[in-house]
């Protein structure tokens, strides 16, 4: 099996590029068909997003705009742990389509207050596409409406997901040993 290692943590080949390719040629033929005629602006979640952003923005045929936005943390004074804001967003996005780009929905911590932050521009609707999903790690309800990949919780680095900042551009995914 192969292994790579990442600072102090080793991690096994989970899935291959190809296995994630696959999934995300099935993804743009549905984003493809359900797009169609509504100019939709994507928006991809830095940084974890931009590989499977590139990957499926080649495969996307339907005229659309694509921007980048991070959504990062800042310090509040709620008691429930980190808060995320939006920032980037340049486009006025009220009555467009969006697609929300992202690499994984974990706790959907993220995905939750992106969707309730975008809600407030008062879009036409809010579309949302994620590679990864762990369905047994979900703290938050999330619409997710595309999905490419569900997979167990272990951590996982590679194709954009990080372990400490790197890992990050490994082709496939590994996800950690002995979790
Ligand atoms: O569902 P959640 O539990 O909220 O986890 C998912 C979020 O975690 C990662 O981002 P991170 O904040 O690590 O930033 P990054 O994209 O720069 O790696 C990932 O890209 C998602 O945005
Ligand atoms: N790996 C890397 N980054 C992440 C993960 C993961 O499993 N979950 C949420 N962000």
């Amino acid at each position: 099996m192969k292994t790579v290692k990442i600072k102090d943590k080793e991690f096994e080949l989970f899935l291959t590029q190809e296995v994630i390719e696959k999934a995300i040629d099935d993804i743009a033929e549905k984003l493809n068909k359900d797009l169609a005629g509504k100019d939709p602006l994507f928006i991809c979640v830095l940084n974890g997003s931009f590989m499977y952003a590139s990957e499926l923005m080649k495969r996307v045929t339907v005229p659309s705009e694509v921007s980048f936005v991070k959504m990062s943390s800042y310090q509040g004074t709620s008691s429930s742990g980190k808060l995320k804001e939006i920032y980037g967003l340049e486009e006025d996005i009220t009555d467009r389509t969006i697609v929300i780009v992202e690499d994984i929905v974990d706790t959907g911590y993220t995905m939750s207050l992106m969707l309730e932050q975008l809600a407030c521009d008062s879009p036409k609707e809010i579309l949302v596409t994620t590679l990864l999903l762990k369905p047994d790690a979900l703290k938050h309800k999330v619409q997710l409406d595309y999905v490419a990949l569900e997979i167990p919780s272990d951590f996982i680095v590679g194709y954009g997901l990080d372990y400490d900042g790197y890992g990050r551009n490994l082709a496939d995914i590994y996800k950690i040993k002995n979790s």
